[in-house]
């Protein structure tokens, strides 16, 4: 399965931090590219610096119209829209297993209208209001039912060794 993430629109007040969240979410959870609108450029090299020490191709691609990008992958990827008010995960998730390609959609506050309607699926992530970065890694999980966390990257320099206490962490050169 191929995923890929929206996230529409920016806060007034700057929210470079929960940006970058979003974005690493995205990739540690098996997303290859998330595309954004209006962000600070810094939010592509902070992940372009992650990737190259932990590995993986993830990209940040800065879009100029969402609008734009969901008629264009509308047939080609099943769109997912995560709000509050969509039919439960629970309901939506055995089908959505089976697609080959997946776009997420997260907003960064309100969502335009036309977001539903362009949506192949509205899906919650429980009734309750919390954040695309929380809505975003559950859903993501539940696709996925938690292979992506054992996933690894030939190309890291750098990698963590699971251990009950302390830190062990292998650096080197890529495979
Ligand atoms: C700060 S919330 C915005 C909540 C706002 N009340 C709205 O109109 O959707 C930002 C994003 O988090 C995601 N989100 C928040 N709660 C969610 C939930 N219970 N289920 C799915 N997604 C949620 C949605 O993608 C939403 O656009």
């Amino acid at each position: 399965m191929r995923i890929e993430v929206l996230r529409i629109g920016q806060r007034a007040v700057r929210d470079d931090r929960v940006t970058t969240h979003a974005a690493l979410v995205a990739r540690a959870f098996g997303a290859e590219r998330i595309f954004m609108e209006e962000v600070n450029p810094q939010v592509r090299d902070t992940l372009a610096d992650v990737s190259s020490t932990w590995g993986g191709g993830f990209e940040v691609e800065l879009i100029d119209s969402w609008r734009a990008l969901l008629r264009s992958k509308k047939g080609s990827a099943s769109i997912v829209h995560l709000t509050m008010y969509g039919e439960t995960i629970d309901a939506a998730i055995g089908s959505l297993r089976r697609k080959e390609k997946i776009l997420a959609v997260v907003g960064a506050g309100k969502v335009p209208r036309d977001v539903y309607e362009l949506a192949d699926y509205n899906v919650s992530i429980g009734g309750q209001p919390h954040s695309e970065i929380s809505a975003l890694a559950v859903f993501l999980d539940r696709l996925q039912e938690g292979r992506q966390l054992s996933k690894g990257y030939g190309d890291a320099r750098r990698k963590v060794l699971p251990m009950r206490r302390g830190k062990h962490v292998l650096e080197g050169e890529p495979e």
